[in-house]
């Protein structure tokens, strides 16, 4: 029987912003680790996959549920992680091996004992010769090597990782990757599990033995996929290639059920993605070009897009209605095609159709310029309507995105100087 390492019981977070309280990021999250295994967690941008990370790390404490480490409650640090960091997180005014023996800082062990651990993990990433260099003098995979060197000197039971790779350029984050693989297969280190947050889909099936995927709004666990292959995987392998569009099937199915009525969704206020509509145009007549329907990973992988940057495009299209996702394949909706095959004015005419049907804050918005005698308001006013929904900064991005595509469509117009949102002329037929 294997060992369980980390028990997640309902772990719940909320967040107080200067706007808005107890803001849910996480819901009712039970996750268990045990020996052995590399998890990795994958999730749309914002969802809190870093918040629960620091969470099992005890570097953020729950707002609801408790984190075991080996069957005991973790109050405060948790004793059994090393986190490596996107960022590195290393100190400039510190050598490698002095960074690497940070790690150690908290133990009672000999100066020797400490000098002896840090430099064989020095070797073991191929840091050997650099033991006196300086952060600034180190390429990015150099200085990652050095932050996964400070957390597995500690010889943590569990390794965390906040998207380790995502910092590095292609060529460097392959090199690394490889190298941490071995270490682990071959039990090199005395690591017994690895969690790893990635927006890769690819870095994780490619390394992980199974992927925890996350919603958004608050956080919760969507899916739990095994991985059952061994590794050296084939990123061509038809078994790597399926579990990759699983996953992006997963990860791209619409939050808000298609089958919900649309007065249901009116009374929400439902966040949109920020695409602004040229990008959205752009990846729709795209769509349109390379057939009816088209695999979305291998579609990421031609305009080497991330999934963070690919995926709120998917989701923006999928939710005005422009296209559908289905077993990891787009493909434009009736009304999307149309879209791609129109003229310029036609275009407009479409986008204002789907954001008034799709889109209730936009149609809040004109109906509240329809009600007054000026048809001009603030855009702060719009601003503090949205900040107690979304907190002041999203509510920001959110009004920013409204109104580009408000404009696209000719709803209304903006007057960046004084700030304000009119009508320029009636829109008929539309508001209830
Ligand atoms: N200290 C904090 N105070 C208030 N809100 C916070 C705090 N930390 C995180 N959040 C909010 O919690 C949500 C989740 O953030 P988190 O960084 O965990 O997401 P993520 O999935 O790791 O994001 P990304 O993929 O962009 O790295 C975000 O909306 C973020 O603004």
């Amino acid at each position: 029987m294997k060992q369980t390492l980390i028990e997640l019981q309902q772990i719940c977070k909320r967040y107080d912003t200067p706007n808005t309280t107890n803001v849910s990021v996480l819901e009712n999250i039970k996750l268990t680790i045990v020996e052995g295994e590399f998890v990795s967690i994958l999730g749309p941008s914002g969802s809190g996959k870093s918040t629960l990370l620091r969470i099992i790390a005890g570097l953020v404490p729950p707002s609801d549920g408790a984190v075991y480490y080996s069957g005991q409650e973790v109050r405060g640090a948790n004793p059994g992680v090393g986190m490596v960091f996107q960022s590195f997180a290393l100190f400039p005014w510190l050598t490698v091996l002095e960074n690497v023996k940070l790690g150690l800082e908290n133990k009672h062990l000999t100066e020797t004992v400490k000098m002896r651990k840090a430099l064989s993990i020095i070797d073991m990433l191929g840091l050997d010769g650099f033991e006196n260099a300086y952060p600034k003098e180190l390429s990015g995979g150099m200085r990652q090597r050095v932050g996964i060197g400070r957390a597995l000197v500690m010889e943590p039971d569990i390794l965390l990782m906040d998207e380790p790779f995502s910092a590095l350029d292609v060529l460097t984050a392959e090199n690394l990757k490889r190298d941490l693989l071995e270490l682990w297969t071959e039990k090199k280190i005395p690591t017994k599990s690895i969690i790893m947050v990635t927006h890769s889909i690819e870095e994780a099936v490619y390394m992980s033995d199974r992927a925890v995927v996350l919603s958004r709004d608050p956080a919760r666990i969507i899916a739990d996929i095994p991985i059952p292959m061994t590794h050296w995987r084939d990123k061509q392998d038809v078994q790597f290639t399926g579990l990759v569009d699983r996953i992006y099937s997963i990860l791209t199915k619409r939050e808000l059920k298609p089958t919900e009525p649309i007065e249901e969704r009116k009374k929400k206020i439902e966040k949109v993605q920020e695409v602004p509509a040229g990008a959205l145009t752009g990846f729709i007549e795209l769509i349109d070009d390379l057939g009816i329907t088209v695999d979305l990973y291998r579609l990421a992988d031609q305009l080497s897009l991330n999934l963070e940057d690919f995926l709120p495009i998917v989701e923006a299209a999928q939710m005005l209605g422009f296209a559908q996702i289905q077993h990891g394949d787009i493909t434009l909706t009736e009304v999307g095609r149309h879209f791609a095959d129109a003229s310029v004015l036609e275009r407009k005419d479409i986008f204002k159709k789907q954001v008034l049907q799709h889109v209730p804050m936009i149609e809040k918005i004109i109906w509240i310029l329809h009600s007054k005698s000026n048809n001009k308001m603030e855009r702060e006013f719009f601003l503090e309507i949205f900040e107690k929904h979304f907190g002041l900064e999203e509510a920001g991005h959110q009004m920013d995105i409204l109104i580009d595509w408000g404009r696209y469509a000719e709803l209304f117009a903006y007057d960046e100087k004084a700030k304000n949102l009119y009508l320029e002329q009636e829109v008929t037929g539309t508001i209830d």
